[in-house]
């Protein structure tokens, strides 16, 4: 099985992007459809987004419109400064607006009571917070996110990388999310390979030209 480091990754999508001419968003989208059969449609009442505003973010805004179109009761929760959004990100995220999604900005203490009162055993929990863009130490709001996400009983599903989680080594930069099971993009991620939840590895459609141009 190849394994690759969170910079071979963001090169071979960067490979498929300009030199093969696949939008960004098509990857993202490959992803979203990849990922959303691992989420079972009954057995939860509640389905709890938490997205960042990068690409992981965007991911899991993604899945969150195939569950509002499914008609599930949807929370989404972003954990990040939307002003510092990524393209990618603000495309699924004006679709959900456009759409009647139930959006909240975690910014402050009430906000994650928001967030709290919606996390119980009949919750499943989608963690797009980071991935491979993950690049310093988590602090502040988003390690109270985390912890609250750990301290509840909900079923996680991580995209891609456990949030807090080194995609290169495994190390927790300051805390990661539990996942229950992780369902990592494209290839392998070397900081996987020893980890404790369940991991699955997706296609989303990235040619095998892309990956040989990055690691021969
Ligand atoms: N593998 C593929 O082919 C594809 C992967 N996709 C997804 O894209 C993410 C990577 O997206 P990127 O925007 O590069 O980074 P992240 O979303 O992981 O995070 C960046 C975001 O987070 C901020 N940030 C980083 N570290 C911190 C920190 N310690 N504290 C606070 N904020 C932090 C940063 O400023 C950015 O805003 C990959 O994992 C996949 O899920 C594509 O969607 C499809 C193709
Ligand atoms: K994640």
């Amino acid at each position: 099985m190849i394994t690759v480091t969170a910079e071979q990754m963001r090169n071979i999508d960067k490979y498929a992007i300009e030199k093969i001419g696949i939008p960004s968003i098509v990857l993202m989208e490959n992803a979203k459809n990849a990922m959303i059969n691992y989420i079972p449609l009954d057995g939860y009442e509640k389905y709890i987004i938490v997205a960042g505003v990068g690409n992981n973010g965007g991911d899991a805004l993604a899945m969150a419109r195939d569950l509002i179109l499914e008609e599930k009761e949807t929370y989404i929760y972003i954990a990040g400064n939307l002003e510092k959004a990524s393209k990618d990100f603000k495309i699924n995220y004006n679709i959900l607006k456009n759409i009647g999604g139930n959006i909240i900005v975690l910014e402050n203490k009430d906000d994650l009571l928001k967030l709290k009162e919606n996390l119980g055993e009949d919750s499943i929990v989608i963690d797009g917070i980071f991935g491979t863009g993950l690049n310093s130490g988590i602090r502040g709001i988003i390690f109270e996110i985390i912890d609250l996400l750990n301290s509840s009983n909900a079923f996680i599903f991580s995209i891609d990388i456990p949030s807090g989680l080194d995609a290169d080594t495994g190390a927790i930069h300051g805390t990661s999310v539990n996942a229950d099971l992780v369902v990592t993009l494209g290839l392998m991620k070397k900081g996987l390979l020893n980890y404790e939840g369940e991991v699955m590895v997706e296609k989303i459609g990235i040619p095998k030209q892309a990956v040989e141009a990055v690691l021969g």
